[in-house]
């Protein structure tokens, strides 16, 4: 049996279709455009690119987009001057620092500049918080993108085992928070777990997010089980020429979609859900910081 392919980026492209749709309503009903402050510091090139496509999509849901490109050197007063700014301006309703951040920078310390109310990466303690209770508010992007195509192919996710590899604040703490949320039992492994193989054998969910090129091997996965892959590696592909790279999840691919129900690919799958969340979270925090009720078909 081969299992089904997840494409979050036709599923990306419906969400940001509905996105489109309430941004329509908060402007005809209420005169809000919602506004995003994407913040990138240094050249990276694929930042950059990554960075414009935010830009891209944002402005296609029509909302506002602001960019600031900051050079390599700048300083974290500079920086943090930059969030307060944002911070301030009412056309701003999100606000996202690009991360990694140059070694100059405490990237803590920027997050905690920003104002929780336009946190919409969902990385400030107050936002934290307020996921892990269940209060409205952000949630974070690959997380919740996750969650939407999980519920997606299975309905509901009550009882179901599910197995995190990866215990990072970004997407394995936020993820275990929200499976919760939804009944599954979950289990969050990481890199020092004993029998890793074995307890991923037990999941009906795989979410994997361990940042390392397909290291979870096809005979991991139970026949049937359902496989989210997060990560997004590039990795050397000599046979596509001397230096070329292809990208690659934390999954072995070509193994595990012998064995799964369904999987997602990389790319194509969790990387543009992450992308169409952020646009969803920007609804939520410009309907929150209004006083009106964020649309519940955007967040958790
Ligand atoms: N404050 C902050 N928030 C972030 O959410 C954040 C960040 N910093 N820093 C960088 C990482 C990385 N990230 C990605 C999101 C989507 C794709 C994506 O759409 N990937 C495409 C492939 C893109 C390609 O071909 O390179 C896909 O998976 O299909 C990739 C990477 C968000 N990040
Ligand atoms: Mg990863």
């Amino acid at each position: 049996m081969t299992a089904k392919i997840i494409d979050g980026k036709s599923f990306a492209e419906g969400l940001r279709g509905r996105i489109a749709g309430h941004v329509e309503r908060l402007k005809t009903e209420h005169g809000i455009t919602p506004g995003l402050a994407v913040v990138i510091v240094g050249h990276d090139p694929a930042s950059q690119v990554y960075v414009s496509n935010k830009a891209k999509q944002t402005a296609e849901v029509g909302m506002a987009s602001f960019k600031y490109e900051l050079p390599e050197d700048v300083s974290e007063a500079e920086l943090l001057e930059l969030v307060r700014r944002l911070n301030e301006d009412d056309q701003v309703h999100g606000i996202l620092v690009q991360l990694p951040v140059p070694k100059q920078i405490n990237a803590d310390k920027v997050i905690e500049a920003i104002v929780p109310s336009k946190d919409v990466d969902c990385f400030t303690p107050a936002n934290v918080g307020k996921l892990t209770i269940g209060l409205p508010g952000p949630v974070s992007c690959t997380p919740l993108g996750s969650l939407m195509l999980l519920r997606d192919q299975l309905g509901s996710l009550e009882g179901l085992n599910a197995v995190i590899v990866g215990r990072s604040n970004l997407v394995g703490k936020p993820m275990a928070q929200l499976l919760l949320r939804d009944n599954a039992t979950v289990t969050v492994a990481h890199s020092r777990t004993k029998n890793l193989a074995d307890v991923v054998r037990g999941a009906d969910i795989v979410i994997a997010a361990v940042g390392r090129p397909e290291m979870i091997r096809g005979d991991w996965i139970k026949p049937g089980a359902t496989v989210i892959d997060v990560g997004i590696n590039r990795v050397p592909a000599p046979e596509k020429g001397e230096g070329k790279t292809r990208l690659v999840g934390d999954v072995a691919f070509a193994e595990a979609v012998e064995v799964a129900g369904a999987i997602t690919p990389v790319p194509g799958g969790v990387g543009p859900m992450t992308i169409a969340c952020l646009l969803a979270n920007t609804i939520t925090t410009a309907s929150l910081i209004n006083g009106l009720v964020p649309p519940s078909d955007l967040t958790a």
